[in-house]
C-alpha cells in the first residue's frame, strides 16, 4: 500500500530547540494512526509539521501527494485542533466556524451559495449541532464544541485528517459518538492520524498503528507490537515491564499513572 502520509528523516524546531528528531513514518489511505507519549513529547508538534505550520523542519514531509515545507500547508487536510485551543471570545456562530471549511476550497471570502450551504448544513446533521447552528460558538460545551469542529472538517472532504486530542475532557457518549464518526471514514479510504492520552489497550487496539513520540520516533506499529517490544514504556521513560497477566484487556506495560492522562 502507497502512503499518503509520509516522514522522511523529520526534524523540527520554533526556534532553536529541537522539538522532534529524526522522525521516519508513514500512513497508507485508509488507515488510523495513534500518536503517544507523555507531555511535552511533541505530539502536537508532529500535526502542525504536517500542517507546514513549524517554521524550521529539515527532512522530507509529504501529504496527500503534496510535499510540504513551512508555510505551505498541503491542501488534502482536514485538522481538528484541541477545541480549547480555539478563540472562545469571538462573535461567531456554529454555523461559522463549521463554514470555515470551505476556506481553502476557494470561497471565501465570497459568499457561499446554495450548494456550499447544503454542504454545511449537511455536515452539522452528521454531527447533530444543525440546530445549534445561531448559537455562539465560545457559549457551547466541549463536545458540543468538539461536534462543530468535526463538522468543520467533513466539509473539508479531505483524505487526511489530521485530530489532536479530539475526545479529550469529554464524557463517555459523547467520545462514543465522536469516535465513531472518525472511525467511519476509514472506510472512505480517509487515512487518520490522532493524537491521543488514552492508552486503554482496548482503544488502542482500535487503530492500525501506534507511534510512540517523545521527541523523536520512539517506535512504531499495532498496539501489541509496540506494547510487546517495550515500546510504550520506553516512550513514557519507564523500564520495561512485565507483562501484567490476568488484567483486563491484555494489560499494557505503561505507567499506571500514564493510563489516566
Ligand atoms: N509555538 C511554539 N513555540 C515554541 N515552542 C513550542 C511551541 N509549541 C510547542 N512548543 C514546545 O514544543 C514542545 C512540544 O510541545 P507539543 O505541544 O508538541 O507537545 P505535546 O506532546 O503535544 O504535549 P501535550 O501532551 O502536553 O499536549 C514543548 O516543549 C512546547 O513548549
Amino acid at each position: 500500500m502507497s502512503a499518503i502520509v509520509r516522514l522522511e528523516n523529520v526534524h523540527a524546531a520554533y526556534g532553536q530547540e529541537p522539538i522532534l528528531t529524526d522522525v521516519a513514518a508513514e500512513a497508507a489511505a485508509g488507515e488510523r494512526v495513534a500518536v503517544v507519549g507523555p507531555n511535552g513529547a511533541g505530539k502536537s508538534t508532529l500535526l502542525k509539521v504536517l500542517l507546514g505550520l513549524v517554521p524550521h523542519v529539515i527532512g522530507h514531509v509529504e501529504v496527500a501527494g503534496q510535499s510540504v515545507t513551512p508555510g505551505h500547508p498541503p491542501s488534502g487536510v482536514a485538522y481538528v485542533p484541541q477545541s480549547q485551543v480555539m478563540g472562545l471570545d469571538m462573535p461567531v456562530t456554529v454555523w461559522d466556524v463549521a463554514a470555515m471549511g470551505l476556506l481553502r476550497r476557494g470561497f471565501w471570502p465570497k459568499k457561499p451559495g446554495p450548494k456550499e450551504r447544503a454542504e454545511v448544513a449537511r455536515a452539522l446533521v452528521a454531527v447533530d449541532m444543525l440546530e445549534w447552528r445561531e448559537e455562539l460558538f465560545g457559549n457551547l460545551s466541549g463536545g458540543q464544541r468538539q461536534r462543530v469542529l468535526i463538522a468543520r472538517a467533513l466539509i473539508r472532504n479531505a483524505p487526511v485528517w489530521l485530530l489532536d486530542e479530539p475526545v479529550t475532557g469529554l464524557d463517555a457518549p459523547t467520545q462514543e459518538v465522536i469516535e465513531h464518526l472518525i472511525d467511519g471514514l476509514r472506510t472512505d479510504g480517509v487515512a487518520i492520524i490522532q493524537v491521543t492520552h488514552d492508552l486503554e489497550p482496548a482503544r488502542l487496539r482500535q487503530f492500525d498503528q501506534v507511534w510512540c513520540i517523545n521527541r523523536r520516533l520512539v517506535g512504531r506499529g499495532s498496539f501489541d507490537e509496540v506494547q510487546k517490544r517495550g515500546i510504550l514504556a520506553d516512550t513514557f521513560g519507564v523500564p520495561v515491564g512485565k507483562r501484567s497477566e490476568g488484567k483486563e484487556g491484555g494489560g499494557a506495560d505503561v505507567p499506571s499513572g500514564a493510563l489516566s492522562v
